[in-house]
């Protein structure tokens, strides 16, 4: 095998070689900290390097410096500001100051300092992710060097064999053979050991060339790891775009802030400018920042390179050789874009000083206005102080006027004060007084009322009598009157009746007399003599005010039967119940007695209770029990009394008229009522409303106890007439049964027989204690006018005269023309 020729990494010495790759990594050092006298140490290797090399070394020194100073300012070895003043030779700026001064302002609003706040813990953040990316780089750095290094290690053991090597074979080379020897003077290498050293030599040419491999592999690690840097670098640079996003909306706030509380038009201009500083300065930093990272990351690796290549790998590598040519294109390239750069960052620079003198003229005008402003308040102070002690002299003069109406009222004060300490006493004293005026007063009320209670007394006994006195003279008023009064009412010729042409009255009654009627019938005329004639004309209240005093003799006890009598149509109902708008005796019955029951209110206390039976065909039915249809019957009362009464009876207590209309309405629904061809609504039976009526004297302590029984009778007409039939017929049989019975009563009580027959109908047999001797009756007669009706007129009236001629009580009465009854 031949010999390798030409110059090899081999012909290097080993201290040399290793400067060599320190100045491949320029970063280690300086990561150590201790990197200012390995970058200084400046080595005639380093001038070997070339023209191109020394400018990579200019160019990236001061980037390096600002990187140190940058480094340090993060670690808190420096101040920012001297940070600033040293590496980026800037002046201390003074927007900080600037901008501290204009944020003093704002400490009177504690919102814009809540802001401001805001915008400092921004900040906080933004200083704290960027020492955290550093630290991140710092690390990564470390890492890459340590692996270096341990390359290197391993290089310069390699190294160290490949010198024993070649010492070897220097050695070899070198040997002379003994003089003893044959082959002398040139004496032949032999083949075996030549062979040996040319694998050997091989093999370690092969474990260069592996080397060369792993670093080249190593090379584009770092590449990516150059890569993965630039990607945080840009995240991170995203990140702090957005921090200063957000400070310069609060900034942006805070201005506006400002805007609206009114500062002066150059805080503001200074305000903008600071914010547009602020800007540049910060697009300074990233831009500076960038630089260093590819000054640092790809500048130097490349000039170390590039003196790597010169001296070792390009002549036996010419591909490794082509790489590192473009690579070394490719820094020039970023140089060309750092000089670039920089003459960007001088122009802002430039911009920056020409923006911080306008802010530090401004500051002045600022400070200026603000010695203005603190001279106006020095004015307004010295005014206000001027005015206030004005004011308290004014207070001092108000005070001294008071002291003296003080000292004006102190005796008026001495004076109340002995008032109120009096005062104080009557009160004092004033239960015991109080309790005796108490006591007397009660003393003189017992006397008063015991003298009054005398009078009182008086008074009511005469009351009492007077009461006794107007009950005798009414009932001998009734009396005088007659207890048995018949009244007679003329039913007006209907609307309908005049249609029907029935207009020919078949009675009449002579004027100026008002108890005369005659009645004409087969051509005779006849005239009766009653207790009084209600024209067709009358109104129900004039009815029902000549009877009223019958029915008000109920409250002292007495009982009362008003009986309505007549055929088929002639107004009976009309008469006692009326109707809504006009009510009848019923009604206006019950109104007078609850009126009189009121007017005694306080002397009497009365109860009254309702009860209402139907007599229909003979049968007892109670309207106002839960079952009308069943059949009551008449039975003395099991109390000895002798009274009758009926078992099952419903007998409501009533409070008012109201619920007497309601109990009379029930009563109504449940009448039986059917239809003949005398009358639509004929009624078949007699509707008895008895109202029971109990007083008990609140002074005495006596009772009384009146009845007053309503009744509106079946009709009274003639059965061959009403054409009834049947069942009908078998009504109208009973309905006449019960009215004969009746008058049959009333001739016995006329005739003072010793036994009237009230069990004779149902009728008189149940109104047997309401007719009898003392009782009150009023019989009131329903005539008709028409012709048609003449016969029933004429029968209706012949019954009225013989019930007139009945004498229940000392008053006699006149006695009709014919003189006996037809009874
Ligand atoms: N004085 C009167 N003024 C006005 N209308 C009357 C008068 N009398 C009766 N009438 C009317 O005549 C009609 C018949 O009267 P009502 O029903 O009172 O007769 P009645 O004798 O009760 O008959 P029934 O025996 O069938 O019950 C009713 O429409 C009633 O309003």
């Amino acid at each position: 095998l031949p010999p390798p020729q030409g110059p090899d990494a081999f012909s290097v010495e080993p201290p040399r070689r290793r400067r060599l790759c320190e100045e491949l990594w320029p970063e280690l050092p300086e990561l150590d900290s201790s990197s200012e006298s390995d970058r200084g140490s400046g080595t005639e290797e380093e001038e070997e390097a070339g023209p191109d090399s020394g400018f990579l070394e200019d160019a990236t020194t001061p980037l390096t410096e600002f990187l140190s100073l940058k480094r340090e300012a993060a670690e808190g070895k420096l101040h920012p500001a001297d940070t600033e003043a040293s590496g980026g030779k800037l002046p201390d700026s003074p927007l900080i100051s600037v901008m501290s001064h204009l944020l003093s302002f704002l400490e009177h609003y504690g919102h814009m300092q809540r802001l401001q706040e805001q915008a400092g813990e921004y900040r906080s953040r933004l200083r704290r992710e960027e020492s955290r990316r550093r630290k991140q780089l710092r690390t990564l750095r470390r890492a890459c060097r340590q692996q270096v290094q341990d390359k290197l290690s391993v290089i310069e053991s390699l190294e160290g064999v490949i010198c024993e090597q070649q010492d070897v074979m220097e050695t070899l080379q070198g040997m002379k053979p003994p003089s003893t020897c044959p082959l002398y003077p040139c004496p032949p290498v032999t083949p075996v050991g030549v062979h040996r050293l040319v694998e050997s030599i091989s093999a370690l040419q092969g474990e260069r060339n592996k080397l060369l491999e792993e670093i080249t592999g190593l090379r584009q690690q770092l590449e990516e790891g150059e890569k993965e840097k630039q990607q945080l670098a840009g995240s991170f640079d995203l990140q702090v775009r957005e921090l200063k996003q957000q400070i310069e909306e609060r900034e942006e706030e805070l201005t506006r802030l400002r805007t609206g509380t009114g500062v002066t038009d150059s805080e503001k201009r200074i305000h903008n400018l600071t914010v547009e500083n602020e800007g540049l300065k910060q697009s300074l930093s990233v831009t500076q920042g960038l630089l260093q990272q590819l000054a640092t990351v790809s500048a130097q690796p490349s000039a170390t390179l590039a003196k790597y290549v010169t001296q070792t790998v390009e002549v036996e590598s010419p591909t490794t050789l082509r790489s590192l040519v473009e690579a070394e294109e490719r820094n020039r390239g970023l140089l060309e874009q750092l000089q670039g750069s920089e003459e960007v960052t001088a122009g802002l620079r430039h911009k920056i000083s020409a923006y911080e003198s306008e802010i530090s003229k401004l500051r002045e005008e600022l400070l200026r206005e603000i010695s203005h402003l603190e001279a106006q308040k020095e004015e307004a102070v010295k005014e206000a102080s001027e005015s206030s002690e004005q004011h308290l002299e004014q207070l001092r003069e108000q005070l001294t006027g008071v002291q003296r109406r003080l000292a004006t009222l102190q005796p008026i004060l001495k004076g109340m004060k002995t008032n109120y300490s009096s005062l104080r006493s009557q009160v004092r004293d004033f239960s015991g007084f109080y309790e005796a005026a108490i006591r007397e007063a009660r003393r003189q009320m017992c006397s008063a009322v015991s003298e009054a209670s005398e009078a009182s007394r008086d008074l009511l006994q005469k009351y009492q009598h007077e009461v006794v006195l107007r009950k005798k003279y009414h009932a001998q008023l009734v009396e005088l009157k007659g207890n048995i009064r018949v009244l007679c009412r003329l039913k007006p010729v209907m609307e309908v009746d005049q249609r029907e042409g029935e207009v020919s009255p078949a009675v009449s009654t002579e004027p100026g007399s008002d108890s005369s009627i005659t009645a004409r019938y087969k051509g005779k005329e006849r005239t009766f003599e009653l207790d009084k004639v209600f024209l067709p004309e009358a109104t129900q209240e004039e009815v029902f005010l000549e009877i009223e005093p019958l029915v008000l003799s109920c409250l002292d006890g007495y009982n009362v039967c008003i009986f309505a009598y007549g055929q088929t149509g002639s107004g009976k109902t009309y008469t006692m119940e009326g109707v809504p708008e006009d009510p009848g005796i019923n009604q206006r019955a019950l109104q007078a007695l609850y009126r009189e029951m009121e007017a005694r209110a306080g002397l009497w206390k009365y109860s009254v209770t309702l009860s209402v039976v139907e007599i229909y065909n003979e049968v007892i039915r109670d309207l106002l029990g839960k079952e009308p249809q069943e059949k009551l019957d008449i039975k003395l009362n099991p109390d000895g009394s002798g009274q009758l009464h009926v078992p099952g009876l419903t007998s409501v207590e009533v409070q008012g008229l109201r619920e007497i209309r309601k109990m009379l309405s029930l009563g109504k629904r449940n009448r039986a009522t059917y239809c003949t061809n005398m009358n639509e609504r004929s009624s078949r039976s007699h509707a008895l409303l008895t109202v029971t009526i109990t007083g008990t004297n609140c002074s005495t302590g006596t009772k009384t106890s009146g009845k007053l029984n309503l009744v509106d009778l079946a009709g009274s007409e003639r059965v061959w007439k009403s054409g009834a039939q049947g069942e009908r017929l078998k009504e109208a049989q009973n309905i006449n049964k019960s009215l004969l019975a009746l008058g049959e009563v009333i001739q016995a009580l006329r005739a003072k027989q010793g036994h009237v027959p009230f069990r004779n109908s149902k009728l008189t047999y149940l109104l047997q204690d309401s007719l009898g001797k003392g009782n009150k009756t009023v019989m009131m007669v329903q005539i008709s006018l028409l012709e048609k009706n003449a016969g029933e007129t004429m029968c209706s009236l012949k019954f009225a005269q013989r019930v007139c001629k009945v004498e229940l009580g000392p008053a006699s009465r006149k006695i009709d023309s014919w003189g006996q009854s037809e009874l």
